[in-house]
């Protein structure tokens, strides 16, 4: 016989009530900028503590999708639920990596500050970072095991250790949802172990986590759920989806295929890999 729980309270957001929502509902949304829509016909539920692998060609709208999580990207139609709520007002509790170009690596911060930063949401600069504050900091340098580098200049990491540093700045907030922008871009094979581990531990631990990339290994072996987005037919047409589900469903041959029409896709053993038309020898 199953047990009989206590009513939910709403209030609590720790509570399962607030856990049985989704992570992100899209009802024909579209994100874009100025007004002008980029990517659109957005339909989907991300159920928590999924994993979703966005891939798409070039100028899809992975990037555009990911920042109208954030109600950085304006939302031209339909509607957008984050974490319950709106974009602006799910923000305190997504962690988010940006790509790597929107980086600025001259500032003469340690990494521990950088990592820092990601508390200021929640205190702002001038706030009081307490006992809790620095354990959190030191636990996210722990976890990306960057802990011998704490005190190093921000700028003199290795890239891959930088991205480790970012990656750290997103978790310490123990963020509910996780927006990683294509964090495997110039990682090399340690680096990209650690943060595909990283990945499925999130996921174990019940947070949500889109990631949009380029290489369909890494959601075969870290994501619950694809989402393929295609660029539109004509030049300037906004991207748009073409498979949205569990992994074994969604990432078939066919619907890759579909979703990088102007490439060519092959598969070899469990990994699909697409050449640009234009860019094969
Ligand atoms: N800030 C912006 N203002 C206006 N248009 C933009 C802006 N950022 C991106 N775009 C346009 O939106 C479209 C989608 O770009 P987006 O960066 O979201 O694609 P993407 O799938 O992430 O591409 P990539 O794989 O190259 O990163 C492109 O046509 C791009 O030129």
């Amino acid at each position: 016989m199953s047990e009989v729980s206590e009513p939910a309270d709403p209030a609590d957001p720790a509570h399962p009530a607030d856990l049985a929502e989704p992570a992100v509902a899209l009802n024909w949304a579209a994100f874009g900028y100025g007004g002008e829509p980029r990517v659109e016909h957005l339909n989907l539920v991300v159920p928590r503590g999924a994993a979703v692998a966005l891939i798409g060609p070039n100028g899809s709208g992975k990037s555009t999708l990911l920042k109208g999580l954030l109600g950085l990207a304006d939302i031209t139609s339909g509607k957008a639920i984050v974490l319950g709520g709106t974009p602006e007002q799910a923000r305190r509790r997504v962690g988010t990596l940006p790509q790597s170009d929107a980086r600025d690596t001259s500032l003469p911060i340690t990494l521990r500050r950088v990592v820092t930063m990601g508390l200021y949401r929640n205190v702002g600069p001038l706030g009081r970072i307490g006992k809790r504050g620095r354990e959190a900091v030191n636990q996210a340098i722990e976890r990306v095991g960057l802990e011998h580098y704490a005190h190093r200049r921000f700028g003199e990491l290795s890239g891959g250790q930088q991205q480790r540093a970012i990656l750290a700045r997103a978790l310490v907030s123990d963020p509910q949802l996780l927006l990683l922008d294509e964090p495997f871009n110039g990682l090399d094979r340690e680096n990209r172990e650690m943060l595909l581990d990283l990945v499925r531990t999130q996921r174990d631990e019940g947070r949500t986590v889109i990631v949009s990339t380029h290489d369909l290994e890494i959601a075969q072996r870290a994501c619950t759920h694809v989402l393929l987005l295609a660029n539109g037919h004509l030049p300037g047409q906004p991207g748009h989806p073409t498979a949205f589900g569990p992994l074994d469903e969604a990432l078939t041959l066919a619907a890759v295929q579909h979703a990088f029409h102007d490439s060519t896709v092959e598969l070899d053993q469990h990994t699909v890999t697409t050449t640009r038309e234009i860019d094969a020898p």
